[in-house]
């Protein structure tokens, strides 16, 4: 048929287009493109190379393989294919900085393959959202993450990770002494972003949350090979459970949302995010029922295990530097002066944030920043980027390129953000962890309050160095985590 003759032709063209350009990169193959090749070289890769407690931060060729040997043929700009999707790899921040000075935020797409496979958890939310459209969620969700606005849910996060210390200090007064952190404070991350978004306070929250995390299990097993024409086939049972599980999530939402829309203006305001959306969504570009639903979906699958790992790979990088454990623990002490920790508590933090910046440096939770260019672009001389192409980021490779940060590249140094909020990278473009330009992380902010506060509570109560059981092996799964968790040794303090 006609369609099957485009969807065998059309990468061709493109590919074609792209070599006319100048555009270079590993020759793709139908319909995996350089797939295999990206799938083979992992798991050669996967060796431990060190002893557990002295692992390397040189993270980029254990992580992405395939990129780090690309790069060596094609620079830091080439093409490779995703099954029948061409990406354009960067990992030049001189290159990205062009590009956003030529693609308007609202101009930006997102990847079509990645779109449609991460439809169940973000729908249209923001992180999807285009055009026009995106200006609009955009400027309604903007406000409702306001420092002020976020204060008011500092106390809730203090309560869950409270309960989160409780249990850790029954395991050592039990006698035990290591506990797999990464699992504790995903799920206390888990439980913060459902308060902070949609409230989990009623029965109708509490079973949202309880669903949403049903449905990250089966996305997990059913994601892995994005791009790949007829993937979702091949898991058809876990497609088929996240179909259900998403269905009953929107019922719920909705529910929850018809029911605040009814309540009496006279009602205490809801401070969770959703609260604060419906009570800005006055105006004729209000967002819709639906949109409010992917929003909360959204705010919950983007925003829980990005802050978690950022607060896996810091407790990780503090086991093995305990001198920073102590300046930290002296900082909070100073901070806090015998009260509770409060907004002025938070704000006095300002080793927390260098060591916040390098654990984001070091070990970016979200690996890589996408997009899709929707008209063809211009960069630089000549070459024209066709519409339809996706760029993909290469976040992990800059964070750790030794162009740009120095020969202490894969140290972990948090004093380098001192002086500079770019870490004194030789580009400004080159340390991206919350993306860049207008479509920045909307949730930064809040990730940053959520961060302070449990590493605050965590660091008094305990000193942590890393279990010998600890096999150093960060992979890929969406983000950047610790393949096969992260246990440590906690002291009680
Ligand atoms: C350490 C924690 C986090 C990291 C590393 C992170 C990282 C990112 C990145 C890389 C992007 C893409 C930006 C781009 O395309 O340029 C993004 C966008 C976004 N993030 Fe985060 N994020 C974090 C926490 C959060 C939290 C807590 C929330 C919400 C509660 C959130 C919600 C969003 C949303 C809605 C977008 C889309 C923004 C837009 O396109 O306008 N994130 N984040």
């Amino acid at each position: 048929s006609v369609g099957a003759f485009i969807f065998l032709v059309s990468p061709g063209l493109t590919e074609w287009r792209l070599r006319k350009n100048g555009f270079t990169g590993p020759t793709p193959s139908f319909p995996l493109g350089n797939i295999l090749d990206m799938c083979k070289k992992e798991k050669m890769n996967r060796e431990p190379s060190q002893g557990p407690l002295q692992p390397s931060h040189d993270i980029h060729s254990l992580v992405f393989p395939y990129f780090a040997r690309w790069c060596k043929s094609y620079g830091k700009v080439f093409i490779y294919w995703l099954g029948t999707e061409p990406f354009l790899y960067v990992a030049e921040p001189e290159y990205i900085k062009n590009l956003s000075s030529v693609v308007a935020a609202k101009n930006w797409g997102k990847p079509t393959v990645f779109k449609r496979d991460r439809k169940p958890m973000f729908g249209d939310g923001l992180i999807m959202v285009e055009g026009d459209n995106w200006v609009r969620h955009r400027h309604i969700t903007t406000p409702a993450f306001s420092t002020s606005k976020l204060n008011a849910m500092i106390s809730s996060m203090v309560e869950s990770t409270s309960n989160m210390l409780g249990e850790w200090s029954a395991i050592t007064s039990a006698g035990a002494r290591e506990v797999d952190i990464e699992r504790d404070i995903i799920r206390n991350a888990s439980e913060i972003i459902a308060k902070a978004s949609f409230g989990i306070n009623n029965d109708e929250g509490k079973a949202v949350f309880e669903k949403l995390k049903a449905m990250q299990a089966a996305l997990f097993t059913s994601n892995r090979l994005v791009g790949v024409p007829f993937s979702k086939y091949l898991h058809a049972k876990e497609t088929l459970k996240t179909r259900r599980l998403g269905e009953e999530i929107d019922g719920l939402l909705f529910s929850i949302i018809e029911s605040r829309n009814n309540e009496r203006p006279s009602n205490a305001p809801q401070h969770d995010l959703l609260g604060l959306l419906i009570a800005g969504n006055q105006n004729s570009s209000r967002l819709t029922s639906r949109e409010l639903v992917d929003e909360c979906k959204t705010f919950f699958f983007g925003g829980h295990e990005t802050t978690a790992l950022a607060l896996t790979w810091t407790l990780f990088l503090l086991a093995l530097n305990p001198r920073w454990q102590t300046i930290l623990r002296e900082e909070i002490t100073e901070a806090m002066g015998g009260g509770d920790i409060n907004s002025n508590t938070l704000t006095k933090l300002t080793k927390m944030t260098w060591v916040m910046n390098e654990a984001l440096r070091l070990y970016s939770p979200a690996p890589n920043v996408q997009r899709q260019v929707r008209e063809d672009i211009r960069v630089g001389d000549n070459a024209v980027i066709p519409k339809g192409t996706n760029i993909w980021i290469d976040v992990v490779g800059m964070h750790h390129d030794r162009a740009l940060w120095g020969d202490d590249v894969n140290e972990f140094r948090p004093e380098r953000f001192q002086d500079s909020p770019y870490g004194g990278c030789k580009h400004r473009m080159g340390f991206l962890p919350f993306g860049f330009g207008g479509r920045v992380c909307v949730g930064r902010n809040l990730s940053m309050m959520e961060y302070k506060i449990v590493l605050s509570l965590v660091l008094q109560r305990f000193s942590l160095s890393l279990s010998p059981n600890y096999n150093h092996s960060p992979s890929i799964m969406l983000s950047l985590r610790p393949s096969n968790g992260m246990p440590l040794i906690l002291e009680p303090l």
